[in-house]
C-alpha cells in the first residue's frame, strides 16, 4: 500500500504525519517542486518513527513521478494557500495551472488510484482535477467539508463546555463564505442542538464556521493545515480501511439535490473505490435556497475558470 501527496507545504507534511502515525500505508511518497523540501520534511518525520512508534515508511522527492508509481489513494495539496484579504477564489489562476499539471502527470503512473483534492478554490480544483485524470467521478473528489464541519463542531462543544467527540453535525454547500451548515441537522450526544443553545447563540456558531478559515488566515498570514491535514488524513483513513464512513465531501453532481455538472459538499458514503452513494437529505424551503445560493458561488468560480481555457 502506498500513498502519495503532492505537495509537502503545510497541509501536505501535516497529512502525511497523520497518516503515517496511523500506519495506513507501507510507504507515504511525498512531492513537491521545491528541490529538497519534501525529502527534508520526510526525513524529519521518518525519524521520529523510532519515538511514536510507526513503521510506515515516508520517502520525499523532487519532481521524481516514478516515485509515485502504484499509489493507491493520491493527495493534491499543491498549490498557492491566501493571504490576508484574498478570498480562496484569488488563487484559481495560479492554482488551476498546478492541479491540472499535477494530475495529468501523476495519474499515468498510478492510474487506478483514488484522488482527494485539497487544494483552493476547492470545489472547482476537484473539477479540474477531475478533467485532467479522465477517471470515474466517484473516484476523484476534495476535502472541506469534514474540516468546516470540524469548525462547526469545535465551536458548539466550546459554547456548551462538552467534548467536541460528542457533536454530530452536517454541512453542505460549497467551500467558501455561503457554505451551508444544517443546525436541523446538528446534535450532542443525541439531544437536537437547538434543545440546548439559542437561535442567537447558533446563528453566531453558523456564521463562524463560514468564515473559519479567513479567521486563521488572518492569524497566521497565511491559512490552516493542522485541521485542513488531519481532515484530508481522516478520507485517506476511510478509504485505505474501506470504512464505509458517511462524511460530507465535494462530490461531483449529477441530478442530485437538484444540481448537476458541479462539484460541491454533500453527504457520501467512502469506501476503497471511492464515493460508493451520495447521500440526498431531507431540506426546508430555507435550507434548500441556501444550498442553491452556495451553488450560485460554485458556478461562479466554475465561469472564472472556463475564461482559462485550460481544457
Ligand atoms: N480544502 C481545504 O479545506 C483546504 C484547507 C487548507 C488549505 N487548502 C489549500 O491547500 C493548498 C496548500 O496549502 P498549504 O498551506 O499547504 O500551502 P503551502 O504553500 O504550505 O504548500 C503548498 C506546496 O505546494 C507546492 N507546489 C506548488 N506547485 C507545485 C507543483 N507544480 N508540484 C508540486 N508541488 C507544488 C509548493 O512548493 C508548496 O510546498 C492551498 O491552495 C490552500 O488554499 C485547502
Ligand atoms: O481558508 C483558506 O484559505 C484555507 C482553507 O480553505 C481553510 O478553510 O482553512
Amino acid at each position: 500500500m502506498k500513498i502519495t501527496i503532492i505537495g509537502a507545504g503545510n497541509v501536505g507534511a501535516t497529512c502525511a504525519n497523520v497518516l503515517a502515525h496511523k500506519e495506513l500505508a507501507n510507504q507515504i511518497v511525498l512531492l513537491d517542486i521545491v528541490e529538497g523540501v519534501a525529502e527534508g520534511k520526510s526525513l524529519d518525520m521518518w525519524q521520529t518513527a523510532s519515538v511514536n512508534v510507526f513503521d510506515t515508511r515516508i520517502v520525499g522527492v523532487t519532481n521524481d513521478y516514478l516515485a509515485t508509481k502504484g499509489s493507491s489513494v493520491i493527495v493534491i495539496t499543491s498549490g498557492i494557500p491566501r493571504k490576508p484579504g484574498m478570498s480562496r477564489g484569488d488563487l484559481i489562476s495560479t492554482n488551476a495551472r498546478i492541479v491540472k499539471e499535477v494530475t495529468e502527470k501523476v495519474v499515468k503512473y498510478s492510474p487506478t488510484a483514488i484522488i482527494v483534492v485539497v487544494s483552493n478554490p476547492l470545489d472547482v480544483m476537484t473539477y479540474v482535477a477531475f478533467l485532467a485524470a479522465h477517471k470515474k467521478p466517484c473516484e476523484v473528489f476534495g476535502m472541506a467539508g469534514i474540516l468546516d464541519s470540524a469548525r462547526y463542531k469545535t465551536f458548539i462543544a466550546e459554547a456548551l463546555d462538552v467534548s467536541p467527540r460528542d457533536v454530530s453535525a452536517l454541512l453542505l454547500g460549497g467551500h467558501g463564505n455561503s457554505m451551508v451548515p444544517l443546525v436541523r441537522y446538528t446534535s450532542v450526544g443525541g439531544i437536537p442542538v437547538t434543545q440546548l443553545l439559542d437561535k442567537a447563540v447558533l446563528d453566531k456558531i453558523v456564521d463562524r464556521t463560514r468564515n473559519g478559515g479567513g479567521e486563521l488566515v488572518k492569524l497566521m498570514g497565511t491559512s490552516a493545515w493542522y485541521a485542513p491535514g488531519a481532515a484530508a488524513a481522516a478520507m485517506v483513513e476511510a478509504i485505505v480501511r474501506d470504512q464505509r464512513r458517511i462524511m460530507p465531501v465535494c462530490a461531483h453532481l449529477n441530478g442530485q439535490y437538484g444540481l448537476a455538472d458541479l462539484y460541491m459538499g454533500v453527504p457520501v458514503k467512502l469506501g476503497k473505490r471511492g464515493i460508493i452513494d451520495i447521500i440526498e437529505i431531507d431540506l426546508n424551503d430555507e435550507e434548500r435556497g441556501m444550498l442553491n445560493e452556495s451553488a450560485k458561488d460554485v458556478r461562479e468560480l466554475m465561469d472564472e475558470l472556463n475564461t482559462l481555457n485550460l481544457f
